[in-house]
């Protein structure tokens, strides 16, 4: 038992090192690992390559223990209409359309245009169809005005989105929370919005923390982990 934990602290180290002297962060360089590395048209192949490639090299994509916790968020909630701000290479949209309902449909929002390409390539490579997804090319705050013509959302009815992945900028997801609410992009019969959080400063998550707090009518945490909050929003009444 102490050999195998001595070797998995070897491979740990050896990783880390590996990544400190790659560097930063390369879209094209996760895009090529992936593409020429995976199983074109099996999503699980996708995403161990991605892991893959994290264990060597800097990655910006969620770790596979938080994707773990959000596959069983998925699969809970069975969402039919999810939005993910941050798509970067397509990991986390891979994880969450292969577990989506089959009426079940992703708009992805990425700031930067060409890792928008790389990550909708990655998406279509791991055999999803237009049909399922959509790309959207532009900063959060500009997408989330334009989302019900995306969605195909009528104002004021009761549908709306039933989950949303915020995986892009810290400091704007209490922003991001706000004008979701005030464009009524959120189911009122239920909503989870997820929040990774990786290592920055925790003040970002006191403020979303504080906005729910003095609003129980409609909003609850269901959970925090080390990386991911889940918060649950609900609207009792239409007004
Ligand atoms: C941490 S990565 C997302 C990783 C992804 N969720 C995954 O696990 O594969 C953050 C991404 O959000 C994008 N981004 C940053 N600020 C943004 C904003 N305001 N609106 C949209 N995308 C943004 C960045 O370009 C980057 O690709």
């Amino acid at each position: 038992r102490h050999r195998v934990k001595v070797a998995s602290l070897c491979r740990r180290a050896l990783a880390w090192t590996l990544r400190l002297l790659r560097g930063r962060v390369c879209v094209r360089s996760t895009h090529a690992f992936v593409f020429s590395g995976c199983t074109h048209g099996k999503a699980d192949s996708v995403l161990e390559t991605f892991d893959l490639y994290a264990d060597t090299h800097p990655s910006l994509c969620i770790s596979p223990q938080t994707g773990e916790a959000l596959d069983e968020a998925v699969r809970r909630l069975r969402p039919s209409r999810v939005l993910e701000l941050g798509m970067h290479c397509g990991y986390s949209s891979v994880r969450m359309l292969r577990l989506l309902p089959s009426a079940g449909r992703l708009v992805t929002v990425e700031l930067d245009p060409l890792t928008a390409e790389l990550g909708e390539e990655i998406i279509l490579v791991a055999g999803f169809k237009h049909s399922q997804f959509q790309v959207l090319t532009s900063s959060s705050a500009e997408a989330i005005p334009s989302l019900h013509s995306f969605l195909q959302l009528n104002q004021g009815t009761s549908e709306g989105l039933n989950l949303v992945l915020m995986d892009h900028d810290p400091e704007q997801y209490l922003p991001d929370l706000l004008a979701l609410e005030k464009e009524r992009l959120l189911c009122p019969s239920g909503c989870a919005v997820l929040l990774i959080y990786r290592n920055q400063r925790d003040g970002d998550r006191r403020e979303v923390l504080g906005h729910i707090g003095a609003r129980p009518d409609r909003y609850s945490v269901k959970s925090e982990l080390q990386c991911l909050t889940e918060i649950f929003y609900q609207r009792k009444s239409t007004s």
